[in-house]
C-alpha cells in the first residue's frame, strides 16, 4: 500500500519506516562518535559510499568492483577502530532495556511484589564527605540504586559494615590498605572498599580530568549507581550520575542532588 508517490518513487507506511528506523540509528551513532576521532572516520566511511554508488550509478564497473572490495574489508576494519563506540552504544541499549530491572515487568511478569527502595541514609556519607574534602583526603563513594553491582564488589575487598561516617573516613585515611579505589555502598550499608570502578573513554572530557573523576563517569555511564568523587588535589566534591559529571558542588547542592537522584523513580 502506497501512501505517496515521489516523482518515479512509490513510498509505502514499511519505506516510511525503514527511514525512521535508519535516521534514528544515524542520529545515535552520530551522538556517540561525535567529537571524537572515530567521527572523522565515520564521515570518510560516508563518502566513500556515496562516490561507490554513484559510479555504480553510472556503469563504472571497474571503479565499483575496486569499491566494493574496499567497503566490505572497510566494514571489518570500522568494527575495530569503534569498538570502544560499540561497546558504548550496547551498554546504552543494555542499559536502557534492562527488563529486570523495569518496575513494570518486575511487578506484573516476574510477579515481583516491589518492596520500598532500601534506602541510603546519606547523613553518614554526607559528613563524610565534607571532613574527606575539609582534609584533602581524596574519595570515590558508590552509592547503588537498582543495578547489580557485584561484578564490581568483587574486583575488591568485599565487606558488609554499618554505614558510618567514622568507619568511611578511617577506609579513606591514606594509611589504610582500603583507602585506594572506590567504596560501595548499597540498602544502607557499606558493602565492599578498595573496587575498581570502568574508566569513561569518552574522548570529550577535558584532558585535565583525572582517573578518579573519569571512573566516577564511566561507572554511572555503565550503572545507574551515583558516584561522588572528592578531589584530593582541591578538596573539591563532583557527582556522576547517568554519565555527567557535576563538578564543584557544595554540600548542600551535593545533597540536593543525590536526594533528588535517587528518589527519582524506577524506569
Ligand atoms: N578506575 C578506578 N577505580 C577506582 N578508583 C580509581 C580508579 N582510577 C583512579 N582511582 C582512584 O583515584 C585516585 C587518584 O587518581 P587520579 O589522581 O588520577 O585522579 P584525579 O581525578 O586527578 O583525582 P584527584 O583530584 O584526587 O587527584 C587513585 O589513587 C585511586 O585511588
Amino acid at each position: 500500500m502506497f501512501v505517496f508517490h515521489l516523482g518515479f518513487l512509490d513510498v509505502g507506511w514499511l519505506d516510511l519506516l525503514d527511514i525512521t528506523v535508519v535516521a534514528l540509528l544515524l542520529y545515535q551513532i552520530y551522538n556517540l562518535v561525535r567529537g571524537s576521532v572515530a567521527s572523522r572516520v565515520f564521515v570518510g566511511y560516508l563518502l566513500v559510499y556515496l562516490f561507490y554508488l554513484v559510479a555504480k550509478a553510472l556503469g563504472l564497473n571497474l571503479l565499483t568492483t575496486i569499491l566494493e572490495y574496499f567497503i566490505s574489508v572497510g566494514a571489518l576494519a570500522l568494527i575495530i577502530i569503534f569498538q570502544q563506540e560499540i561497546r558504548r552504544f550496547l551498554l546504552l541499549i543494555g542499559k536502557s532495556t534492562n527488563i529486570g530491572n523495569n518496575r513494570w515487568v518486575r511487578r506484573w511478569l516476574l510477579r515481583q511484589i516491589d518492596k520500598p527502595e532500601p534506602l541510603t541514609p546519606l547523613r553518614p556519607v554526607l559528613d563524610a564527605c565534607k571532613t574527606l574534602a575539609a582534609e584533602f583526603a581524596g574519595g570515590l563513594l558508590v552509592i547503588q540504586r537498582n543495578d547489580d553491582l557485584s561484578k564490581v564488589a568483587e574486583t575488591g575487598e568485599r565487606l558488609d559494615a554499618e554505614l558510618s561516617k567514622q568507619l568511611l573516613l578511617a577506609i579513606f585515611n591514606q594509611y589504610s590498605p582500603l583507602h585506594d579505589g572506590a567504596v560501595l555502598i548499597g540498602e544502607g550499608r557499606i558493602r565492599a572498599a578498595r573496587c575498581i570502578l570502568p574508566v569513561s573513554d569518552d574522548a570529550e572530557l577535558p584532558a585535565t580530568l583525572g582517573f578518579r573523576h573519569r571512573a566516577a563517569i564511566g561507572m554511572s555511564e555503565a550503572t545507574d549507581a551515583a558516584v561522588i568523587a572528592i578531589s584530593e588535589e582541591t578538596g573539591r566534591l563532583s557527582l556522576a550520575t547517568d554519565g555527567k559529571l557535576d563538578i564543584n558542588l557544595n554540600l548542600h547542592d551535593l545533597e540536593e542532588r543525590l536526594v533528588r537522584y535517587l528518589a527519582r523513580p524506577l524506569t
